[in-house]
């Protein structure tokens, strides 16, 4: 995950498909935190708490999954990564639950290049 959360300058808060988010980076999972979260999406009450607890539960909501923004202007495409949230990205998935919250932050291609080094043209095109 991004340590903390990303900057709040310039972060957007919102829902996107989550077919929209690419994830590069292949995650470790404790399939039972999965769980836990596609209880707390299903609005129930998960009968197992991962640690550290999370501050507070509500119910039919995880929170919001960091994620990066890039728009290319060559060919006007644009890329949602996401680099941490590994288990929310999961719990989703499993709930079936389509639409992710997520705080948005627009990066530069420098910026990604950070997180994806050399793959980053394969990733988004090259310059
Ligand atoms: N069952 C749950 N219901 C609601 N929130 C949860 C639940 N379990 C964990 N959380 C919260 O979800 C947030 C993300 O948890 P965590 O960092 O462990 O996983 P992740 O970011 O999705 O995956 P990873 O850290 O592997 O990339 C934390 O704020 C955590 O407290």
């Amino acid at each position: 995950m991004l340590a903390g959360s990303i900057q709040s300058r310039a972060v957007k808060q919102q829902s996107l498909p989550l077919s929209s988010l690419l994830r590069p980076i292949p995650p470790v999972l404790d399939h039972r935190k999965i769980d836990s979260m596609v209880q707390t999406l299903q609005g129930a009450t998960p009968d197992f708490i991962p640690t550290p607890a999370p501050e507070s539960i509500t119910p039919g909501h995880l929170p919001p999954v960091d994620v990066l923004h890039y728009h290319s202007e060559k060919d006007g495409k644009d890329f949602y990564f996401v680099f941490g949230g590994c288990h929310r990205m999961q719990a989703y998935e499993k709930a079936g639950v389509q639409m992710v919250d997520c705080k948005v932050l627009k990066v530069t291609r420098g910026m990604l290049k950070v997180y994806l080094g050399g793959s980053v043209d394969a990733l988004v095109g090259e310059e």
